[in-house]
């Protein structure tokens, strides 16, 4: 009922005046069959008895014509307005939704499997159930009108048959019920299916996978993949299918063997004499419209309870807890004045992982730069993470000035930092829209995104694109009828770069591989750009290029999630670690020959 009410009222505040108006059509449109019906009967019973008068026949038949119209009208009129409050309320429930999820201002939620299904189905039954629940309780109204006058006319007829007639609503409605909650447990079951075949299907036609499907010809095992995921689903599709198809012929052949029987008996009835023919076609659309009203009935009720299971899925996203922990007043994040100290952090990603850092102690000081290295799994982009409150340590702090991030707002404390990540988006957007969303303040400002370009070196491959920084850099839009530019790596990381340096004089500037896309010529011109942009500011840089961390003041190595060695470049050589292990294959490979 909870479901019920809340999509109820989602729908009322979506568009209360259309509402209305719908339901007073349904009403007009539920008294019309029984009051035809009625009419009918009087035509007749006054031609058989031979006491219609040119008059009686008028307005009846006048009568007769206006219900008519209403009826052929009424339907076409409820459908624009049923499709327009569904149109609505998709608007309002998306909008919600998507809302709802970014109160997830960390990552755990996006990582989730079994958060993701009831995401989908969040998605896929939000907007659609709330107008299917609306719709289906004045489907409720519609058919309780229409029952009940026929069901007044054939009381009147046969109490008896209104009785036995009613009473085959309450197996009807067992069944229908039981058939719904079956069907929405399907619904819910074949999610996983669904979202893995939504997988394959992207999977198979996105352009950055096409070339790797096709060098490796994976598209024959993909497609088989995305079968075997429909067909894993169309199965117990299939079977809820079989399920409903029996039920509800068995119920359908009962009331149609309840139905011809009774006109059996209403027609012996008649040459008996104690019926009139009024009464026969009274009763003949009364048992038909009660049974129709009762199907509809059982059928609305079955929709919302249906409904309602679905759209439990969309109430349970905009009501999952937060990720989280925000306090409800959180503190300030001040500027960055002492550093940031990373004090005895453990932190793995769920309960059933192993821990990516273990004790890891450092201090990124106040206007230093601090390199971060170590093999591939070592922990570095999990620092990275954790530094943007993306998660919080499950043991031990991260103090900015001495502020443990668990006490401040995430919002505020990204407000105060730059970065790229390893993993950089490229936007299918103009290129200054993909240098702007690095501070959207300055989305509309050509100066200041230029001058983040020009420092980024990505001034020069933009100005030569056909429109310039209003190139839309995209493979899969027109860009106003002419297909979209696409750039290279380097050229994207740049932009990343680009987007970072936007974002100014930030308290903290992270670079995780920042230069991994770029030629060694770009890459020298990147990290001199770099070094003269971070200087005097505070600064994390993650490289598996170990020469461009050696000017770093402080340089920490991360070995299976503890840090395995700090110091400066000078001092990690003399230790003859691991840095100076790693830095001695690097330099070897490139004086090789
Ligand atoms: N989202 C995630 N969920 C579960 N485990 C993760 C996740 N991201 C990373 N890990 C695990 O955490 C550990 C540290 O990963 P991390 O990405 O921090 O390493 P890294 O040092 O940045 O590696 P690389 O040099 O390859 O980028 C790895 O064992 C990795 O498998």
């Amino acid at each position: 009922m909870k479901a019920v009410w809340a999509a109820v009222r989602l729908a009322w505040q979506a568009g209360r005046a259309r509402l209305a108006a719908y339901g007073a059509l349904i009403a007009a449109g539920a008294v019309v069959p029984p009051a035809i019906a009625w009419l009918t009967k009087a035509v007749l019973d006054l031609v058989a008895h031979g006491t219609a008068t040119p008059a009686s026949i008028a307005w009846l038949g006048a009568a007769l014509a206006a219900c008519g119209t209403t009826a052929a009208v009424v339907p076409q009129i409820t459908l624009y307005l049923r499709e327009e409050i569904g149109r609505r309320i998709g608007v309002v429930a998306q909008d919600r939704l998507f809302l709802a999820t970014e109160r997830f201002v960390g990552l755990a939620r996006f990582e989730d499997p079994a958060f993701l299904d009831r995401l989908r189905l969040a998605l896929q039954y939000g907007g659609g159930t709330p107008g299917m629940v609306v719709m289906a309780a004045f489907g409720i109204v519609r058919s309780l009108l229409a029952g009940v006058g026929f069901l007044g006319a054939l009381a009147l007829i046969s109490p008896w048959m209104a009785v036995l007639v009613a009473a085959t609503a309450v197996p009807g409605l067992a069944a229908e019920v039981w058939l719904s909650r079956r069907r929405a447990a399907m619904l819910i079951g074949i999610g996983p299916n669904e979202r893995r075949e939504f997988f394959f299907q992207d999977l198979l036609l996105s352009a950055q996978a096409a070339k790797e499907i096709r060098l490796f010809g994976l598209a024959g095992h993909l497609r088989g993949l995305m079968r075997e995921q429909r067909t894993a689903a169309d199965a117990e599709r299939r079977r809820s299918d079989r399920r409903e198809t029996a039920v509800q012929s068995v119920m359908g052949g009962a009331s149609a063997l309840l139905a011809g029987a009774g006109l059996v008996w209403a027609l012996l009835e008649t040459l008996g004499g104690g019926r009139t023919v009024g009464d026969v076609s009274l009763f003949v659309a009364a048992v038909a419209g009660v049974q129709a009203s009762i199907t509809g009935l059982v059928g609305e009720i079955a929709t919302i309870h249906q409904q309602a299971l679905l759209f439990g899925h969309y109430l349970s996203v905009l009501t999952a807890p937060p990720d989280l922990p925000v306090r409800p007043e959180p503190g300030s994040v001040p500027g960055l004045r002492r550093g940031i100290e990373f004090r005895d952090v453990w932190f793995r990603y769920s309960a059933e992982h192993e821990w990516a850092l273990r004790g890891v102690s450092f201090t990124i000081p106040y206007g230093h730069s601090v390199g971060l290295v170590g093999r591939n799994g070592a922990g570095k982009s999990t620092v990275v993470k954790l530094l943007c409150r993306m998660y919080d340590p499950e043991r031990g702090a991260i103090l900015w000035d001495g502020v443990d991030l668990r006490d401040v707002d995430p919002a505020r404390l990204r407000r105060r930092i730059g970065s790229v990540f390893q993993d950089y988006m490229t936007y299918d957007m103009s290129a200054a829209d993909n240098i702007g969303l690095g501070d959207l303040d300055a989305m509309g400002d050509r100066e200041r995104i230029t001058a983040a370009a020009v420092r980024a070196g990505a001034d020069g491959f933009v100005g030569a694109l056909p429109r310039g920084y209003d190139t839309l850099l995209s493979r899969i839009f027109l860009d106003g009828g002419e297909a979209g530019v696409h750039l290279s790596g380097g050229q994207w990381q740049r932009l990343a770069l680009a987007r970072a340096y936007l974002r100014g004089g930030r308290d903290l500037l992270i670079l995780d591989e920042p230069s991994s896309g770029l030629d060694a010529e770009a890459e020298h011109e990147i990290h001199s750009g770099l070094r003269r942009h971070r200087a005097g500011r505070t600064n994390l840089l993650i490289s598996h290029r170990l020469g461009s961390i050696r000017e770093a003041d402080l340089i920490v190595v991360l070995d299976e999630g503890r840090v395995a060695e700090h110091g400066s470049h000078g001092d990690l050589l003399r230790l003859g670690g691991l840095y100076a292990n790693l830095f001695a294959i690097q330099a070897e490979g490139y004086q090789v020959g």
